[in-house]
């Protein structure tokens, strides 16, 4: 947020002060190269009129273990903070990024009793990233030329569209012969397992990930502040997803003020469409498992 301007004032909270104080420190000696923001540690409190709170408290992956793993403990955390950040920023907008991103916005939709379309995840707009990123170098193009969607859920059944991906308005494969780039089934099944499994290989080489979903938070943030109707695959609590009922999972959002705007669903192959709903499947049955066992539902 510091290097692309996104906010104008970053508050970092975290039951370890101390981290929260030396981060702050740290990110706020790069303010002089970058833009006007006041970047500083706090409680609860100094959260009071905030535009946007990231939720990103809680534990993470270890090398090897899936999202979905992470769930019970992270609700627990989701319940100990939302009220906090509540009462300091009722107004606010959520973006959840804790995994497992997609059941946490659920919980955190939950919990916060806010209208839905004010409980964001990032969902799969890291994931989306990295399609992107990995087709453009494919195709060797910029990556903000290529045109290309992650939906469902931001973990191992996320669907990648290749059947609506484009360049200059025309298909990846229509792209590709006429920029003499190779796009056989064996490339695309390379780019599909770079994507899926990026955060993996990253975990096990460096313990953690943190700046793709950093440069996707702050897109999100600034679209939200500026009002920008931005189109991006978030996570958001949705009605119905191919015959799935009342399911958070990743779809282009519209975002802006106020949060999510509109849900736009892209063209599905079959085969895509049946990845999205067995997404869903996967998605609805976890988060119907952890409401259950936090005594949510009966
Ligand atoms: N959605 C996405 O695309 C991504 C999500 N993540 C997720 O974000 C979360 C954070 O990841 P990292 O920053 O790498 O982990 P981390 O362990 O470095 O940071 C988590 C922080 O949460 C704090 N925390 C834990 N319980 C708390 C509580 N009750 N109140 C206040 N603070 C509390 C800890 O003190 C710690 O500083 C994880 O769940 C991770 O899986 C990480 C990268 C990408
Ligand atoms: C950690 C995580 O969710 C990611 O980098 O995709």
């Amino acid at each position: 947020m510091v290097t692309t301007g996104a906010a104008s004032e970053v508050v970092l909270v975290d039951m370890n002060e101390a981290l929260a104080q030396a981060q702050a420190q740290d990110i706020a000696h790069a303010v002089p190269f970058t833009h006007a923001v006041t970047v500083r540690a706090g409680s609860y409190a100094a959260l009071e009129g905030a535009g946007v709170v990231v939720l990103s408290a809680g534990v993470a992956q270890k090398p090897g273990e899936t999202r979905l793993e992470l769930l019970e403990r992270n609700a627990k955390v989701f319940g100990a903070i939302i009220p906090e950040v509540l009462k300091a920023a009722p107004d606010a907008v959520l973006l959840v990024a804790s995994n497992p991103v997609d059941v946490m916005t659920q919980i955190a939709t939950r919990i916060s009793g806010l209208p839905r379309n004010r409980v964001i995840g990032s969902g799969t707009v890291l994931d989306t990233a990295r399609f992107r990123a990995l087709l453009a170098e494919q195709l060797a193009v910029t990556p903000r030329s290529v045109h290309a969607h992650v939906v469902g859920e931001h973990g191992d059944s996320e669907v990648l569209l290749w059947s609506s991906a484009t360049v200059a308005g025309l298909s990846v494969e229509q792209a590709a012969a006429q920029l003499r780039r190779s796009l056989t089934a064996e490339d695309r099944a390379a780019i599909d397992e770079g994507v899926r499994r990026a955060a993996y290989r990253i975990i096990n080489g460096k313990g953690h990930t943190a700046f793709g979903i950093g440069g996707g938070l702050a897109r999100l943030v600034s679209a939200i502040g500026a009002d920008e109707r931005l189109v991006a695959t978030c996570a958001l609590l949705t009605d119905d997803v191919c015959g799935v009922p009342q399911v958070v999972l990743s779809l282009p959002r519209v975002i802006g003020a106020g949060g999510v705007i509109d849900t736009v669903l892209p063209n599905l192959s079959a085969e895509e469409e049946t990845a999205l709903r067995r997404s869903a499947e996967i998605l609805k049955e976890a988060a119907d498992g952890v409401e259950r066992r936090m005594g949510w539902t009966s």
